[in-house]
């Protein structure tokens, strides 16, 4: 479904991406996790086709996207990290705007949609402006807009911010419920219990390299520790953090 190639990315002099190579496969989770800043959106927009100015070879679905042909766009779903979604409009007209960019009909779409809302229990917005909405529930329309026109890879971008706790376990059974349906579904995340409980393959990436890539379970047989936070923190050579708190502590009481 993906492959990637040696993949650079610089941003002026900054190297991001630093030769990455990936392929990922029908009917996988994977967890795509990293430090602040490491490069994860970057890749994810890479992949969407956001940003250019690359080096290396992006294939999706066997095609590489530098080709120009943009009809791969089609099968894909994206949930950002920050949406600038147009919160003057209602989730009827958003969503209908947003079907109709991807060729579905308009009764298809608010057929769906509304029952969708439903499903996340915000039906009652369906025709509200989006700007009075809360934190959770906007990031339930973005999720439903994603998923609207039943797309083959899906592309997460730490999806779960403001979800409450039942909508959260409804979220990971609709990701297994699309994998067991053939989808595949990229998932970057922090929130690290998560991604070690969902995801078929983790990867992770630190100073613009892949440093692991596999199941949790191999993670933990290399990396002889326990949860994926310990993994992480020994494979990005993080030990300190009780050491940065208490002088965090400290500066704020001025000692
Ligand atoms: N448009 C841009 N122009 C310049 N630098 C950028 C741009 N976008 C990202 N960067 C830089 O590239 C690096 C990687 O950013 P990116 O957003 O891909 O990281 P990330 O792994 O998703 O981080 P986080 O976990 O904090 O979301 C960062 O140092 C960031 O400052």
């Amino acid at each position: 479904m993906v492959y990637i190639k040696d993949l650079k990315m610089k941003y002026e002099d900054k190297e991001v991406l630093k030769g990455i190579n990936l392929e990922i496969h029908k009917g996988q989770i994977i967890g795509y996790i990293g430090p602040n800043g490491a490069g994860k959106s970057t890749t994810v927009k890479i992949l969407l086709g956001i940003i250019n100015g690359y080096e290396g070879t992006v294939k999706i679905f066997g095609e590489d996207i530098s080709s120009g042909n943009v009809n791969y766009k089609r099968r894909i779903g994206y949930v950002p990290e920050t949406a600038d979604i147009y919160d003057n409009l209602t989730a009827y007209e958003y969503l209908t705007f947003i079907g109709e960019i991807y060729g579905m009909e308009l009764e298809q779409i608010n057929e769906k949609a509304k029952k969708l809302m439903a499903l996340f229990n915000i039906e009652e917005v369906y025709h509200s402006r989006i700007s009075s909405y809360s934190k959770g529930m906007k990031q339930k329309l973005l999720i439903i807009s994603s998923l609207l026109h039943n797309p083959d890879i899906l592309f997460f971008d730490e999806p779960l911010g403001g979800l409450d706790a039942n909508s959260v376990m409804i979220f990971k059974e609709i990701l297994s419920e699309l994998v067991h349906r053939g989808k595949t579904i990229f998932y970057s995340s922090h929130i690290m219990d998560v991604v070690e409980k969902i995801s078929d393959r983790i990867i992770l990436l630190n100073d613009g390299h892949i440093v692991a890539d596999g199941s949790f379970e191999e993670l933990k047989e290399k990396s002889k520790e326990g949860s994926l936070e310990n993994i992480f923190n020994q494979l990005t050579g993080f030990n300190q953090h009780k050491e940065i708190a208490e002088e965090f502590v400290a500066v704020l009481q001025g000692v």
